[in-house]
């Protein structure tokens, strides 16, 4: 088996009438590791999960999961996002949420589905809110079950996004340990502005600023990463931003530093 799964070659993007936002973009993720994205905002982080994800095609280059063309290996990734919006007029329990990630034409689940959802709801440690209302779920537990709808559809890959940013730093330790044990048997890609969070779980850092560069890791990268966005910043969580246009374009002139490295430093201790 190719030991290589994702791989970038010199790939380029613009979004219409835009400016590049990603140039000569290149790298490798072997099966099994554990990469972080990180980036000023804007930085175009979540255009290169378009891109691997197949929703976006780049402008030169070439991207292949599994050697193959993004778009014909969808099956294979799953995407976690910040966090998602439901109908709350809707019952939806934890176990119809993760259900759903299998995508059924018709919309009929058979019994190994709902083994298999159960499984992943264990896995994720969510069992006594199996049946719980999603409304009434932490942002940890949120987090969680959003990790398990992509597992029950045994995805190769999970691209997690800002899985910290609707959670507090205890709940982070738990998310933490479960994403080490998940990386045994998943390639995993997570875009974080929390260095501190996975100081501990990376096996490897690339920072997306137009370009992407790794950094290598050291017992101070958190520590560089952040000194390199300037010190005296905070990283703005994602969920506190609620509108494109000129709000986006502000946040993007004021990018702030969360103190997470201290944080960080804590949960390693
Ligand atoms: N659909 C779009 N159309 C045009 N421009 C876009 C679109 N989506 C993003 N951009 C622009 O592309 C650039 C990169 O955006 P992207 O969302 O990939 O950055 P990011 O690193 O994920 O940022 P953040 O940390 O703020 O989420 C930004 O200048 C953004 O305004």
């Amino acid at each position: 088996m190719n030991d290589i799964h994702i791989e970038v070659q010199r790939v380029s993007f613009s979004y219409e009438q835009s400016h590049e936002v990603l140039r000569d973009v290149e790298f490798a993720v072997r099966r099994n590791e554990v990469v972080t994205i990180v980036g000023p905002n804007g930085g175009g982080k979540t255009t290169l999960l378009r891109l691997l994800l197949g929703l976006l095609n780049p402008d030169s280059g070439t991207i292949l999961v599994n050697s193959k063309k993004p778009s014909d290996q969808r099956g294979v990734i799953g995407y976690v996002p910040q966090h998602m919006h439901f109908d709350r007029r809707f019952p939806m329990t934890v176990f119809d949420v993760v259900l759903s990630g299998l995508i059924k034409p018709f919309g009929f689940y058979s019994k190994r589905d709902r083994i298999k959802a159960e499984r992943s709801i264990e896995d994720v440690g969510l069992s006594s809110v199996r049946n719980n209302h999603i409304s009434r779920l932490s942002g940890g537990q949120m987090q969680r079950m959003l990790i398990a709808r992509a597992l029950v559809s045994e995805k190769e890959i999970l691209l997690l996004d800002e899985p910290t940013a609707s959670i507090d730093p205890a709940v982070g330790i738990r998310l933490n340990s479960l994403i080490k044990e998940l990386s045994a048997q998943h390639t995993i890609l997570l875009v974080t502005h929390d260095t501190g969070f996975v100081a501990n779980i990376t096996d490897r850092v690339f920072c997306v600023n137009g370009t992407l560069v790794e950094h290598p890791i050291d017992a101070n990268f958190s520590e560089i990463i952040a000194a390199s966005y300037g010190r005296e910043n905070r990283i703005v969580r994602h969920d506190m931003v609620l509108s494109d246009g000129p709000a986006r374009r502000h946040r993007h002139t004021r990018m702030h530093r969360r103190n997470s490295v201290l944080r960080g430093e804590e949960n390693k201790g």
